[in-house]
């Protein structure tokens, strides 16, 4: 059953207690109590999921941001972006950030996965090994508006017997869709049509995958396996609107015996204190995670004591390697008429368009809001091999088939657009606390362009959209880059302008990275067990030890759906 407050919940014995039903935390939930032994207390910090209109309807997405069901953290001002600070959005709802997300599929590289094999020492990380948990977790459907998808997708590389429904945009854009195919097909190479890059080769242009199902509606890790079915079970009890401060030891217990989970709330100093039998599993996200581990005294030593912390374990690595994706817009002007865009082109600005679009989806789940933005492809790109980048730099991305650089393609009304995502970062970040109040927002410092090889690899990215552009089929029918980028070309001038306008495409991992079982860095084992404690373990983004060149969510439901795994193993 689902709770709004502690006190609600029937007291029994926890198997498990979860801290935070987001993404990770739900698929954990759903698949531990497929086991009628295991009894499972889940802990979610925001509201229920069900019911919450934007987070259902994919075209509502940009009004999740900034609302009741985000965090509302800022970074701090960061030197590489000249010292912005910006808004850091984290899902707070069932769900987590998967119920705010912007829905795109994407699994990455296969040598994204094999780097985590290789660094950990497990090879249960590896692409290979982590395809049964790919279908376990993807339920590939016809798009909304049934078209086929012949051409479109590799059907061998999906499943269609998992949780959670994905498939392709369900209101493509045809005069768009055109204009982009035909580029691929007039330039090839970088640009090559691939029928489907979540095979493990992303490179090239493809359809765009969503976590949108048939019905035209959001699928999150709470809709997929948090279904009513899975709420009615016995064995699972799911407590909203309650906030884990502390993870303690647990009294009675030798060495460093951690299962007691700690509640409290800012309007009392009253705390209340549950015990799991077995285990307490962290996954309240790369922000949250390291956070509740560092307000319980597990952190680096001088940092803790400074704050008046008293340290019960020093590992210098909580919070150290905080890795995440840079975004940003290049768009190219249409000329007038070029694209027939059909009655929706003003649909980003139009208010009445807008009520049209949700009056739409609301009678048959049909129109523009079944899918999240006008985009229906994305590019996934090298740096070409002869930069001289890599005179300076070593190559950040996991190997030769995978990107560093994505293109999401669309158009907006009068614009054809390109927004960049720098994907193979070299820059690392940090999640540190400001005080010994756990209510305190953390200090969130992704590290944005700390280091030259992304900025250089974003100036590559821009050279890249003016490549694509540079096709005939698109430079017949556009006017020319946008904005600043119109009017500078020195590289100098190239530079600040990437340094003042990327932004964050919200994809934080690695605060409490994995690392091989004895080794002197790294938070978590390969079982995500963390190390030199008993009765911890985390499952979320924060444990990977680098960041694929994929969007996360996908990597973070093939984490869960194998620690769900590893933990029936330990305790069957
Ligand atoms: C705006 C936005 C857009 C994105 N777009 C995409 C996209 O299009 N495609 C994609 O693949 N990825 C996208 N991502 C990234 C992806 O959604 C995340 O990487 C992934 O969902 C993270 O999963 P997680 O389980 O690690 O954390 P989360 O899903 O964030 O779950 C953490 C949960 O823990 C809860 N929690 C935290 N602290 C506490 C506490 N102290 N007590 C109790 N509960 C707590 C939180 O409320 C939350 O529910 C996006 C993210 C955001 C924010």
């Amino acid at each position: 059953a689902t709770w709004s407050s502690i006190n609600e919940v029937p007291k029994t014995k926890w198997d498990f207690i979860i801290i935070g039903g987001g993404t990770a935390g739900s698929v954990l939930a759903g698949r531990l109590t497929e086991d009628q032994k295991f009894n499972v207390l889940v802990i979610e910090a925001g509201p229920n999921n069900e019911g919450v209109l934007n987070s259902i309807v994919p075209g509502l997405q940009r009004r999740l941001p900034n609302s009741l069901y985000d965090w509302n953290y800022t970074t701090v001002p960061m030197k590489g972006f000249n010292n912005r600070a910006i808004a850091y959005p984290r899902g707070h709802l069932l769900g987590g950030s998967s119920a705010i997300n912007g829905m795109v599929y994407t699994r990455g590289a296969a040598s994204d996965y094999d780097r985590w094999a290789k660094v950990t020492g497990d090879s249960g990380w590896s692409w290979n090994k982590l395809q049964p948990y790919l279908d376990k977790q993807e339920k590939f459907e016809p798009p909304a508006d049934n078209h086929d998808v012949t051409g479109m997708i590799d059907p061998k590389v999906h499943s269609t017997t998992g949780a959670v429904p994905v498939s392709i945009p369900g209101f493509p854009h045809p005069g768009t869709d055109e204009v982009t195919l035909a580029v691929t097909k007039e330039l090839g190479g970088e640009f090559h049509y691939n029928l489907d890059w979540n095979s493990g080769r992303p490179l090239g242009v493809g359809w765009l995958q969503a976590t949108i199902g048939h019905d035209g509606t959001r699928s999150s890790a709470a809709t997929a396996y948090l279904t009513p079915r899975v709420r009615n079970r016995k064995n699972l009890h799911i407590v909203t609107e309650t906030r884990v401060t502390r993870v303690l030891q647990t009294t009675g217990t030798r060495g460093l015996d951690i299962r007691t989970v700690e509640i409290g709330s800012p309007d009392t100093p009253d705390r209340v204190l549950l015990t799991a039998a077995k285990e307490v599993i962290l996954a309240a996200g790369a922000i949250g995670t390291p956070q509740i581990l560092l307000n319980s005294g597990i952190g680096d030593r001088e940092e803790l004591e400074a704050l008046g912390i008293p340290v019960v374990l020093h590992n210098p690595s909580v919070g150290q390697n905080l890795t995440d994706h840079t975004l940003l817009g290049v768009s190219f002007g249409l000329k007038p008429g070029a694209i027939d865009q059909g009655p929706w082109a003003n649909l980003s600005f139009d208010p009445a368009l807008q009520e049209q679009a949700l009056a739409l989806w609301q009678t048959n789940r049909t129109g523009p809001y079944v899918a999240v933005v006008p985009a229906d492809h994305i590019g996934w790109v090298r740096v070409p091999e002869n930069s001289s980048i890599f005179d300076e730099f070593e190559d950040r991305s996991s190997g030769p088939n995978a990107a560093h650089i994505e293109m999401i393609i669309g158009t907006v009304a009068d614009t054809y657009n390109t927004g960049l995502s720098m994907i193979s970062p070299a820059s690392r970040g940090s999640l540190k606390i400001q005080s010994n109040n756990p209510f305190d927002d953390p200090l969130i410092d992704p590290n944005f362009f700390d280091s030259d090889f992304d900025v250089l690899v974003m100036r590559e990215g821009i050279n890249a959209a003016l490549r694509f552009a540079d096709a005939p089929v698109l430079k017949n029918i556009t006017t020319g880059i946008l904005g600043p980028l119109a009017n500078i070309t020195s590289d100098d001038e190239i530079d600040a302008f990437i340094r003042n306008s990327a932004g964050s495409a919200w994809h934080p991992v690695g605060t409490t990275a994995m690392s091989p079982k004895n080794a002197g860095w790294g938070v978590v084992d390969p079982d995500l067990l963390v190390k030199r404690v008993s009765g911890l373990r985390i499952v979320d983004a924060s444990i990977m030890p680098y960041i694929p060149c994929a969007h996360t969510q996908t990597p973070v439901y093939l984490i869960a759906e194998r620690a769900a795994d590893l933990v029936k193993e330990a305790w069957k």
